[in-house]
């Protein structure tokens, strides 16, 4: 039998993720090594402060302030300090060495992903990701390699666990999306600065990674249609409950034709959605993650699990670790990233979806018939109408009518006019306001 000497992984950061990938490192070392086929050992962990609490009881000999020592005399690099700099410096200097590199920093994936995979190509290198989307739930490894051979239509769902997190506890628990975010963050769910999530900026860098693996193409996350959940209230979610509906912050990767120039390309876009309360992805809690994968010759798939959480993205980790020691043994370049298909990505205006409008009107004859004129002249064709009638404000002049809450779905229609309906509702004469506009997806 041939004798291999112990892999060397370094950890970068020891935060929610790394303090568990430490302790299962070092519990699982004999059991790893036997799937490898070689031994493993933690070399090191690089920190920022030797006497930081943490999650898990990390030796002291094995905490460093020297990362860049550390990667040298590494086989396997795994960073989890997150954060764009000095993530992208110390990767690029592992590659550079040899070492495979794990990450989950999405961030730095979608933003210098193209920069670390050309380093890791020229030395024949590999960067794994498993956990940069979705935690736990294998979802990059089935679209890199198991859906290799089929053609992607489409990825729906819900990438993010901090923003399921609070829309859920909104739902279910009436909670504010202070209160609930607060409590993402205690569970180590969230981002370091969770303006990340709730702005839907993480959820956007993970659409990016999904859609540039699903169709061969590169998608940066400045090119992802972005809207957070900042704007979505409680009164918002309540009412989305009572009418069927729960909301959700979706992603949604889909090849498209550009209605206006004809052009054929993907569609990315992430913002908050309506889904019936009958759909799987209304039945996704906490800080689950699931998504949807449309392929030509497999079909719909479902991905489902936990998206967030030290330990629970630390299983995806240690996959990766598992691959890249086995690499280490058998030997071999890295496989290269699969960018040949370079398809343009279509501005938000190229989608069509369904909408639901909620306006507060005049609540005076011939104001329905007023409102779906407008909507008519714009090619939007109405599907339902919802009135209630609010009572009217004290604080208005007397003899002031009292004004009606008016809802609109829509059925299939295109951004680009639903865009302008919304314009010319704003500036009718007969609509107080345009309280909300929401798309449906799911029917
Ligand atoms: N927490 C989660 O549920 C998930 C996190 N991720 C990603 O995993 C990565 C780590 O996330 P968390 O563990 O949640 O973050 P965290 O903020 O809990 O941990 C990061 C750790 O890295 C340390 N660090 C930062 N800069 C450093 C430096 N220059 N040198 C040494 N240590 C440094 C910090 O002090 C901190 O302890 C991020 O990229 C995040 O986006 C991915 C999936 C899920
Ligand atoms: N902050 C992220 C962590 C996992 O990627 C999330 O909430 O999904
Ligand atoms: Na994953």
């Amino acid at each position: 039998m041939i004798e291999y000497r112990n892999l060397r992984v370094a950890l970068l950061g020891a935060g929610s993720v790394g303090a568990q990938v430490a302790d299962q490192l070092l519990t699982h070392r004999d059991e790893l090594a036997a799937r490898i086929g070689a031994g493993i050992e933690l070399a090191g962990v690089a920190v920022r402060d030797l006497d930081a609490p943490r999650d898990t009881a990390i030796p002291r000999e094995l905490l460093t302030t020297d990362a860049e020592s550390l990667i040298l005399s590494s086989d396997i690099v795994v960073e989890l300090m997150g954060g764009l700099e000095p993530a992208r410096t110390l990767i690029l200097q592992a590659l550079t060495s040899g070492a495979d590199v794990i990450t989950a920093n999405k961030a730095l994936l979608a933003t210098h992903g193209p920069e670390l995979f050309e380093a890791a190509g020229q030395v024949g290198a590999q960067l794994y990701y498993e956990a940069a989307v979705g935690g736990a739930i294998p979802i990059i490894r089935p679209l890199r390699d198991s859906l290799a051979g089929d053609r992607v239509e489409r990825i729906l769902g819900i990438v993010n666990g901090t923003t399921n997190f609070i829309l859920d506890r909104m739902d279910t628990q009436g909670e504010s999306m202070e209160q609930a975010l607060a409590t993402a963050s205690a569970l180590g769910y969230a981002e370091a600065d969770p303006t990340a999530d709730v702005g839907g900026y993480d959820a956007a860098q993970k659409a990016a990674i999904l859609a540039s693996l699903a169709f061969h193409t590169l998608v940066p996350a400045d090119a992802v249609h972005r809207e957070g959940i900042t704007e979505v209230t409680l009164e918002q979610v309540v009412a989305a409950r009572k009418a069927g509906y729960v909301v959700k912050l979706l992603a949604i990767c889909e090849r498209l034709t550009d209605p206006a120039s004809g052009v054929d390309g993907v569609s990315v876009r992430v913002h908050p959605a309506l889904i019936p309360d009958t759909h799987p992805l209304a039945a996704v809690h906490g800080a689950n993650n699931a998504v949807f994968v449309e392929a030509e010759a497999a079909g719909s798939l479902m991905f489902y699990g936990a998206g967030a959480g030290g330990i629970q993205t630390a299983s995806a980790v240690l996959g990766d670790v598992v691959s890249a020691a086995r690499r280490h043994v058998v030997g071999g370049p890295g496989v290269a990233e699969s960018t040949h298909a370079d398809l343009p990505v279509l501005p938000i205006s190229a989608i069509t979806t369904r909408y639901q409008i909620t306006l507060l009107v005049a609540d005076e004859p011939g104001v329905l018939a007023v409102i779906a004129a407008l909507f008519q002249s714009h090619g939007v064709s109405v599907e339902t109408v919802q009135q209630s009638v609010t009572p009217a404000d004290p604080a208005r002049p007397s003899g002031a009518a009292s004004a009606a809450t008016l809802v609109i779905g829509t059925h299939e229609a295109s951004e680009a006019d639903l865009a302008a309906t919304v314009a010319a509702l704003t500036t009718s004469s007969v609509v107080h306001s345009v309280t909300s506009v929401l798309r449906v997806e799911g029917l």
